[in-house]
């Protein structure tokens, strides 16, 4: 697990490591610069042209110590610090008169040259507003390098990248590597922010673990080597019934393909045994193509006996894949709300009935806490919350939690960086898996598949987590064997099987 920061918490971190722990800024700022130096090494030569553009706050200190470093090693490097040298952080002028002392020039303008790598030392997470006049032409000076062939190097996060949303704020740096200094922060895995900040690599610079008191960061996110502590150990002895009975509710007349999909995944995904409701149309596909799934098929409306009897089985629900919503589909999430306590995966139109009858919102808000994860994509969520696109692009997180609160739900708001956010006070997940081929029809019954597959044995919020990751890697293998144009649902499905074979076998032998 990876902790992921705002820029103010990434203060209270410089905080406590200053005034609680007696590190001295400037022995911080001498790590960042050789964390930064140590990135680059590897393109160093006596005859590398290298300009540096620094700010007058700490990330400008950043680049000054940087030039030091390198003029030790004998490398030249052009120095612009840009601004109000009157407002110099301290650390920034202390950089500075060090430089002095050693006889480094400091220009205070660009000048126009040629250079093969330009780092940038603007601004990192103390940027505040947009960016303009002279930080402007800095900006664009740096992007024109870019352009005509300089490797960018941006020290901490791009200059212009809001730390905290990912936003452009006036113009950014588009870098080609990112440094980032002792945690990511969400302005790195955001988007626009992440497109600009290329590869980004995260430097521990020796500030302790601070969040130890209890707080916890804002974003926390998996790596692909956390999933083998998380998912759950296969007992040898377990029978079908052991690995989780899902009850798939899930297929309107033409959409057949939503619970075909999803139920594959769900066996696919290692649940025991899976029951599927859909409409009598979709018989014939699902017991020729799933012919592991038991099937209860409604012929107008659903009986409820049969219903009740399916949920009972049950012990978990994955419901709203495909299902319309008509009065049929409206029975169905009626008598999965209203039972109130069995864990239950609600995707698609599941949600838009939800978010239309008042009578499903109250159900769902007498259910048990933390036992639904909803799944909505943009569009369903703001249907759901009652708030609008942009009002929600603000600011994700914030709105998945409120709602997640407001429901007692785990929500895995789905998007390019999906975030999943608990009812209760806990960081919000943030996925880096995945890629652009996985907006595509039936994407997101495969992700209510696992999910569901997950939740028999993992504890909710991180079954909705460990889902979305799996499910953006099992995305990404798909994309680089069908290509992100081409790929198909289908095939995420299928390489999710082959994720979690190899996943076995990784587990088998390190017994
Ligand atoms: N992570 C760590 O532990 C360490 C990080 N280091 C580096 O320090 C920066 C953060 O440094 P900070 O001084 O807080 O902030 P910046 O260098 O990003 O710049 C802040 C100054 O810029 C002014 N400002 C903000 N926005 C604008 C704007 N749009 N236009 C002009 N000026 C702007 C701001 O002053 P104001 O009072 O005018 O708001 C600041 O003066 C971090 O990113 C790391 O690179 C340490 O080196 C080591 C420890
Ligand atoms: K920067």
């Amino acid at each position: 697990m990876e902790y992921i920061v705002t820029s103010k918490e990434m203060r209270e971190c410089d905080m406590t490591a200053i005034k609680d722990c007696g590190i001295p800024a400037m022995v911080l700022m001498e790590r960042a610069a050789l964390s930064v130096f140590s990135e680059i090494e590897a393109f160093l030569s006596e005859t590398i042209r290298i300009a540096i553009f620094a700010g007058c706050g700490n990330n400008g200190g950043d680049g000054l110590a940087l030039a030091r470093l390198l003029a030790e090693k004998g490398i030249h490097a052009d120095i612009f610090l840009i601004g109000n040298t009157e407002k110099l952080s301290m650390e920034c002028g202390s950089q500075l008169s060090i430089l002095k002392q050693l006889g480094i020039t400091v220009n205070s303008k660009s000048a126009k040259a040629e250079y093969d790598m330009v780092v940038d030392c603007l601004f990192g997470t103390g940027l505040t507003r947009e960016i303009t006049g002279i930080y402007e032409e800095a900006v664009r000076a740096i992007n024109c390098y870019g352009e005509k062939g300089s490797r960018v190097i941006a020290v901490d996060i791009p200059s212009g990248v809001c730390a905290d949303s990912g936003k452009i704020l006036g113009c950014a740096v588009k870098a080609e590597l990112t440094v980032a200094l002792q945690y990511g922060k969400a302005g790195h895995y955001l988007y626009p922010g992440k497109m600009l900040c290329g590869h980004t690599v995260v430097h521990n610079i020796g500030i302790p673990e601070s969040f130890k008191s209890g707080k916890e960061p804002s974003f926390f996110s998996y790596r692909e080597e956390d999933i083998h502590g998380i998912l759950p150990e296969r007992a040898a002895f377990g029978n079908k019934g052991t690995f989780g009975r899902i009850l798939l509710v899930a297929g309107s007349r033409d959409m057949a393909g939503a619970a075909l999909l999803c139920g594959k995944t769900i066996l696919r995904s290692g649940a025991g045994m899976l029951k599927i409701i859909t409409a009598a149309e979709n018989r014939d596909l699902i017991l020729r193509e799933l012919p592991e799934a038991m099937i209860y098929t409604y012929e107008g409306k659903p009986e409820e006996e049969k219903v009740r009897q399916s949920i009972a089985w049950a012990d978990v629900i994955v419901a709203g894949c495909g299902i319309s919503t008509d009065e049929n589909a409206e029975l169905l999430m009626e008598m999965i709300l209203e039972q109130g306590e069995k864990r239950a995966v609600i995707d698609a139109d599941g949600l838009n009935l939800i978010a239309r009858e008042g009578s499903l919102q109250e159900k769902l808000l007498k259910y048990q806490k933390g036992r639904v994860i909803l799944t909505p994509h943009p569009g369903e969520f703001i249907r759901l919350a009652g708030i609008s696109m942009n009002t929600y692009k603000e600011n994700p997180a914030f709105y998945l939690k409120k709602l997640a609160k407001e429901y007692g739900c785990v929500i895995a708001g789905k998007d390019a960086v999906t975030l999943v956010a608990s009812p209760d006070e806990r960081m919000v997940y943030l996925n880096r898996t995945g890629n652009d081929g996985m907006a595509t029809a039936g994407s997101g019954d495969v992700l209510a598949g696992v999910i569901g597959a997950l939740s028999a044995s993992l504890e909710y919020f991180q079954a909705a987590c460990c889902g979305v990751f799996l499910h953006g890697l099992a995305g990404d293998m798909a994309a680089e064997k069908q290509g992100k144009r081409g790929m198909l649902a289908s095939d995420i499905s299928a390489e999710l099987k082959e994720l979690l074979k190899e996943e076995t076998a990784e587990r088998e032998k390190r017994i």
